[in-house]
């Protein structure tokens, strides 16, 4: 039996069901039983199937399940045999999606089930509830028809499935967004939450980020488990969120890195400005304004604010107070408490907790990345595993790192001149943005020698300055041994004078 004529019988039955409620008033009640258990059985006969109906409103409210199963239709639509689709794009969605036209029909299949969608497009004038300046309004839904034996199966399981899968498409299809909390001055923004976002459209990916290519597997590795890990997290019972900490000179690839990672996982970035931030009660609010599936960045976190600095001087204060005065045990309770009463401070216990205090775990699979050109400088309290679980240093290029860079700005994976360059690498501290910069073809006629020349010039010129600063390093060091020995030679001869 067709699915038309199915729909069409469907609709036949129903018209007898409303007849029958009208006439049924005037049979006894014992034979409008019967009538209605026999109704039942011939209908399941002829009509064995069920309907659900998904509105695009319910209770004048967007339902989300009818937007997920627009988005899972949509890709269903591409496979399958449907003839009248349409395409649309919205403005958050960085590629168009494909719909079904009014009236026609996808079938799904599902543990062995047969699933027909069909979309439906009612339009009425808002006349009708009374007011004077009449709206068309449209009312549009998904019906969805499988015979009755599934229905378990298709209420427990299926539509279950295809809310998950209809929401990883949405995901996927939404545009990334960059996000700041450095938005004080701009009035506009005022009501819009404490974050500004814009579309994120950074090329970086892991293919084109040059390093030690065993390292960037190893990261990659880590970043999939933590994005699958959701069950995993669950079970050991901590917060699903992950800290990585990247720390390296300047020009290194530790904000590209970022960018990688962002672009990887298709998350959105929340870049925190710590020095806007007024205190630790702020810093929650804006934690508490992060979505799942995002990055939380604080670059440079060394230079922020005076995190450090203020827990090194209390230690050091604690311990004079220990050894002046053994009496008063009490004093470092009483900073404790005299840190919790400066709220209109943003203190390292604040970041700690927003870190991984218990307010942290209010979004999901939520990853924190600092960086930093001091690793050394930070409190160790700040960067311990559960805060920043992988440390990744981020360094000098090398010949590796290199060929990565030769690829992706001159496309050759091998040259004459690479043998050169290797032997340069090894003696030469280098960063990858510099590299980089040579690379970059600068004369639309010039090939990727001059860049190579250009490259080999520049290491030479930094060993040369290597090599001057290490002789200037040993003549210092020579010169302050000897000042040392003149005045060690020189306070032993006063001491025997003395004498
Ligand atoms: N490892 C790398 N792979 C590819 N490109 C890189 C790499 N490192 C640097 N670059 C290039 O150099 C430029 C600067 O890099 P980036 O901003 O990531 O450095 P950084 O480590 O964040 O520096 P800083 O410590 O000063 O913030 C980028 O535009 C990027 O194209
Ligand atoms: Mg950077």
């Amino acid at each position: 039996m067709g699915t038309i004529s199915l729909t069409e019988l469907g609709s036949k039955l129903a018209g007898l069901m409303f007849i029958w409620g009208t006439i049924q008033q005037f049979f006894p009640y014992t034979l409008r039983k019967r009538i209605k258990s026999f109704w039942q059985k011939f209908e399941n006969y002829f009509y064995p199937y069920v309907q659900i109906t998904i509105d695009e409103f319910t209770n004048g409210k967007s339902n989300d399940i009818y937007t997920q199963v627009h988005s899972y239709l949509g890709t269903k639509s591409i496979n399958k045999d449907a003839k009248y689709l349409k395409a649309e794009k919205s403005k958050n969605s960085k590629s168009f999606a494909v719909s079904l036209d009014e009236g026609e029909e996808i079938i799904d299949q599902f543990l062995g089930a047969k699933l027909s969608w069909r979309f439906y497009k009612e339009t009425f004038n808002e006349n009708s509830s009374g007011r004077n300046n009449s709206r068309p309004i449209e009312k549009k839904s998904y019906t969805i028809t499988f015979n009755q034996r599934y229905k378990e199966m298709v209420i427990g399981k299926y539509l279950k499935h295809v809310m998950e899968e209809g929401k990883v498409i949405e995901f996927n299809n939404r545009k990334q967004k960059i996000y700041t909390n450095n938005c004080s001055e701009d009035w506009y923004w005022y009501d819009k939450g404490m974050w500004r976002d814009i579309n994120f459209e950074h090329p970086a990916t892991f293919d084109t980020l040059a390093m030690d290519p065993k390292k960037k597997e190893e990261i990659v590795i880590d970043l999939v488990a933590f994005s699958k890990g959701k069950d995993y997290y669950s079970k050991v019972g901590k917060a699903w969120k992950r800290g990585y900490l990247l720390y390296g000179p300047p020009g290194t690839g530790k904000s590209t890195m970022i960018a990688a990672i962002a672009n990887f996982l298709n998350y959105d970035i929340y870049d925190l400005e710590l020095t806007s931030v007024k205190d630790n009660s702020g810093l929650k609010k804006l934690l508490m304004e992060t979505t799942s599936k995002s990055i939380i960045v604080i670059e440079d976190i060394d230079c922020s604010i005076d995190l450090t600095g203020k827990r090194k001087k209390k230690k050091k204060k604690n311990e004079e107070t220990v050894n002046e005065d053994q009496e008063d045990d009490s004093d470092l309770s009483k900073e404790k408490a005299s840190e919790n009463k400066e709220t209109g401070k943003l203190t390292l216990s604040g970041l700690l907790n927003f870190i991984d205090g218990i307010w942290s775990a209010c979004g999901q699979e939520r990853i924190i990345i600092f960086t930093t050109n001091h690793k050394d400088k930070l409190d160790p309290a700040l960067i311990r595993r559960g805060r920043m679980d992988m440390h990744i240093e981020m360094s000098y290029c090398k010949y590796e790192a290199f060929k990565v860079l030769a690829k992706n700005y001159l496309d050759i994976e091998t040259h004459p001149l690479f043998q050169q360059i290797q032997s340069l690498f090894e003696e030469v501290n280098i960063s990858p943005c510099d590299v980089a910069e040579n690379l970059m073809l600068k004369n639309a006629s010039g090939g990727p020698e001059i860049c190579l020349n250009n490259l080999i010039q520049a290491l030479e010129k930094a060993k040369e300055k290597a090599n001057k600063d290490k002789e200037d390093k040993e003549k210092t060091s020579l010169n302050s041994k000897n000042i040392k020995k003149f005045s060690t030679k020189l306070v032993g001869r006063l001491k025997k004078l003395l004498k």
